[in-house]
């Protein structure tokens, strides 16, 4: 079996999720999807409040490199156990899921073109790209709603480091990037287009 590795990144709130969520409900159980975030590195030994004020923002937040060895073993056909991670705890959970190796792999992420190694191993670099007002309102309506936060803490964290990591690492990543996709939650040309060539590659025996 041949598979193909889809980067799906751009920065918080450019509707990245969104996009990939329309790929899996089409294609159900021919595509996986893994985030990046799954691979945030545990930070057991914090509290909550030490936890919350971690830079996630940055490289070194990530362990790339457990991605990178799940990415392989995928592509060698052998299933793997994904970390499940908590927004709310600021950690790993205890638990990981199975993933089972499939003809098409969407890895999504705000770093993903930022690390040379897992930048390479993709065959289509996709970034998501939306006005910096409009997402980081989706940020702040998203981060109260789903992930536990207040809006200060949400206004707090853009601030110190959502801001300036993005400029830093996300928005220079960009350039790797075989396609933009502009309003990438609700772009459906893009979308129908990315699902024909995915089509292409599931139907090619
Ligand atoms: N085109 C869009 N119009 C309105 N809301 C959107 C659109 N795309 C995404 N959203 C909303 O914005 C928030 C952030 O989008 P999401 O896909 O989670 O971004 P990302 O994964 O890049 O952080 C979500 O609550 C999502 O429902
Ligand atoms: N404990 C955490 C971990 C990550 N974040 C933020 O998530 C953002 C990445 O996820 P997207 O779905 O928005 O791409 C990133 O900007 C981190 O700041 C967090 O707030 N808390």
């Amino acid at each position: 079996m041949s598979t193909i590795l889809i980067g799906i990144a751009g920065g918080t709130g450019f509707g990245k999720t969104t996009l990939t969520r329309h790929l899996k409900e089409h294609f159900g159980p021919e595509v996986t999807v893994i985030g990046h975030d799954n691979y945030y590195k545990r930070q057991d030994g914090k509290t909550l409040e030490e936890r919350a004020k971690v830079n996630y923002d940055h490289p070194a937040a990530f362990d790339t490199e457990l991605l990178i060895e799940h990415l392989k073993e995928l592509k060698e056909g052998r299933p793997i156990r994904c970390p499940v991670y908590s927004y709310v705890e600021h950690n790993r959970t205890e638990e990981t899921r199975e993933i089972l190796p499939t003809k098409v792999i969407i890895v999504k992420g705000i770093l993903i073109f930022q690390n040379p190694t897992l930048r390479d191993m993709f065959d289509i670099k996709i970034f998501v790209e939306t006005d910096a007002d409009v997402r980081i309102l989706r940020r702040a309506l998203r981060d109260v709603e789903e992930r536990g936060r207040t809006l200060q803490s949400v206004v707090t964290q853009y601030l110190t480091t959502v801001k300036p990591m993005h400029e830093q690492y996300v928005e220079p990543s960009r350039k790797f990037a075989d396609i933009i996709v502009l309003e990438g939650g609700r772009n459906l040309v893009a979308l129908e287009m990315i699902m024909q060539r995915i089509r292409a590659h599931i139907d090619t025996p």
